[in-house]
């Protein structure tokens, strides 16, 4: 499944209708019947359906919704149109003439009083005003008729995305319909997904149109991370091994001040399968740890006040050719000495995972990300901005352009920009993950999925379909855990004892 933009969307269809000669009526005659198994499935053939179609081809799937309904034996089925039928777009015209002649009754009105009447009498609400067409802020009468049923809490079913929301961004354009369930078409739109406009549009479903799968297949786009795709990429473990077929890992991090980061980093990794782990921190948490970490083997650098000290790099220098790769940053500090380690770890050639201050230094220096080696970055949006020298809300507004331009700069790194709709990608291919919840909006979350990356990527030694294994694991762990718990009380390290059934269930379907 993929996330296009309306622009793609758009040429999707342009080249099924002129390259692959489908009629766009065809489409639209799809669109009506996926829809339509969404409202078989909360009406009955007496329920009062009321269907509001605005002046483009998203009001058009609403009349071919119509007539599908009507031919089904619905018997109470009506259309909201302010629409002329001269303005109409093409195809909506078709169907437009198409309901007429079914006697489906076409109701026009600008009387406030008369709409809200129709939205009391009615059971479901489809939303066909305006899809992916949405051009500029809704005004005027549309912006009345949305605020109306808003305020009706009605079963409301929005075609394609709920309208009045950027198909793109997720923006609200002036206002939006607040739907309960959104059909979207072929493929997701951003939109659909990202705040505010994923809080209007209810539940996503993506329902197929008979779009050619080619044409899915070449268009551009984020693949969206689901179960199947994620047990395929899971590593898998052999009989026929041993703790070094798994990854050495190195992972350093932590400070007085912050050693839990550290600890639940490295508690996780070796939940997630790493073969060996050794954990290189200050020597002034040494004893903390050695209490908390029992599998893993401890190398204390020289501390100057809880942090890693200028020195600590030279001694780690020959000692770093023992392990496979390294993690470094959780919980460290960004002082000289974790500044001189990061350089160490960059200038090397082990491949690396960089996490917490070490994306804040390398931003200082992004000379060092130019390296052969395999390297994954782990940025949330401001760690995105210190990365690619853009602005705060330069990456919250598009992260996917942001993360694109900055990725073209250098080599083999793979990049995940967490945020609530988590992105894995490299300079060829990109991965948006939609699981997961607010729950793991908590100081910790992100230190449990650097570490289930250490363990994932050790094992596989591939960066993309190792960070998209944690990025998913990660996320289904905290979705897992809302069915029992309340969000606020889901901690850290509640998401690492779930892991363990999630990886089960996705390794029973390898
Ligand atoms: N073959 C296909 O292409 C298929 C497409 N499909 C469906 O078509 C949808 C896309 O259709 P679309 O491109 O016609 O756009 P749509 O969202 O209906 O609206 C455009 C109209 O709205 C108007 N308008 C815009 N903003 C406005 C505003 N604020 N206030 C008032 N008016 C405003 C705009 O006017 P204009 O900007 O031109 O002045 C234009 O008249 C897509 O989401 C899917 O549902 C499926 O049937 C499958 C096949
Ligand atoms: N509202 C949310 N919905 C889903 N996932 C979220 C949400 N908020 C945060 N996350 C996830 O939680 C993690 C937080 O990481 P990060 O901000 O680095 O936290 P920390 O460094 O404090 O551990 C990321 O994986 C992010 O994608
Ligand atoms: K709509």
């Amino acid at each position: 499944m993929k996330i296009v933009t309306t622009k793609t969307m758009k040429e999707m269809d342009r080249i099924a209708m002129e390259e692959y000669h489908i009629p766009g009526v065809v489409l639209m005659e799809h669109a009506a019947m996926a829809v339509k198994k969404h409202v078989d499935l909360v009406a009955d053939k007496n329920k009062h359906i009321v269907i509001l179609c605005g002046p483009g081809n998203n009001g058009g799937d609403g009349f071919a919704l119509a007539r599908l309904l009507k031919q089904d034996g619905y018997e109470q089925v009506m259309i909201f149109c302010n629409v002329p039928f001269e303005k109409m777009s093409h195809d909506e015209k078709i169907y437009a003439a198409i309901a007429g002649s079914y006697h489906i009754p076409i109701y026009q009105s600008e009387d406030l009083k008369e709409v809200k009447k129709m939205f009391a009498s009615a059971d479901i609400v489809i939303d066909a005003l305006f899809g992916t067409g949405l051009s500029r802020n809704i005004e005027g009468f549309y912006d009345q008729l949305i605020l109306t049923l808003n305020t009706m809490h009605k079963y409301v079913i929005s075609i394609d995305i709920a309208s009045g929301i950027n198909g793109d961004s997720g923006a609200i354009m002036g206002c939006g319909i607040q739907a309960t369930k959104t059909v979207s078409l072929v493929c997701y739109k951003p939109g659909n997904v990202m705040y505010p406009g994923s809080a209007y549009c209810g539940d996503v479903v993506v329902e197929d149109i008979a779009m050619p799968q080619e044409i899915i297949a070449k268009s551009n786009g984020n693949e969206v991370m689901d179960d199947d795709l994620i047990a395929s990429f899971l590593p898998k473990r052999q009989a026929h091994s041993n703790k070094g077929s798994y990854g050495k890992a190195l992972m350093i991090g932590g400070s007085m001040r912050m050693h839990g980061a550290l600890a639940m980093c490295a508690k996780a990794a070796l939940s997630s399968g790493i073969g060996t782990l050794t954990i290189a921190l200050p020597s002034s948490i040494h004893a903390i740890m050695a209490g908390k970490m029992e599998e893993c083997m401890l190398l204390p650098l020289s501390d100057e006040d809880g942090y890693f000290s200028e020195k600590s790099a030279e001694e780690l220098k020959d000692q770093l050719d023992l392990f496979d790769f390294v993690t470094i940053g959780n919980g460290m500090g960004r002082g000289k000495g974790a500044n001189a380690l990061v350089e160490l770890v960059l200038k090397s050639n082990l491949p690396c995972i960089l996490d917490g201050d070490a994306l804040y230094l390398v931003g200082k220096h992004p000379e060092w990300l130019k390296r052969k080696a395999p390297t994954i970055l782990t940025p949330h949006p401001k760690e995105m901005s210190y990365l690619s020298a853009r602005k705060l809300d330069d990456v919250l507004n598009d992260p996917m352009e942001v993360v694109q331009t900055f990725l073209k700069g250098y080599g083999n790194i793979t990049l995940i920009y967490k945020n609530e709709h988590t992105i894995v990608c490299n300079k060829a291919f990109s991965y948006m993950n939609l699981a997961g919840n607010n729950a793991l909006a908590k100081g910790g979350s992100g230190d449990v999925l650097c570490g289930m990356l250490c363990g994932l990527y050790g094992q596989s030694k591939d960066a993309l379909k190792s960070a998209c294994c944690a990025v998913y694991v990660h996320a289904r762990c905290a979705d897992e855990l809302i069915k029992a718990k309340d969000y606020n009380a889901i901690l850290a390290k509640d998401i690492i004892e779930e892991s363990s059934h999630i990886y089960k269930e996705l390794r029973n379907r390898q």
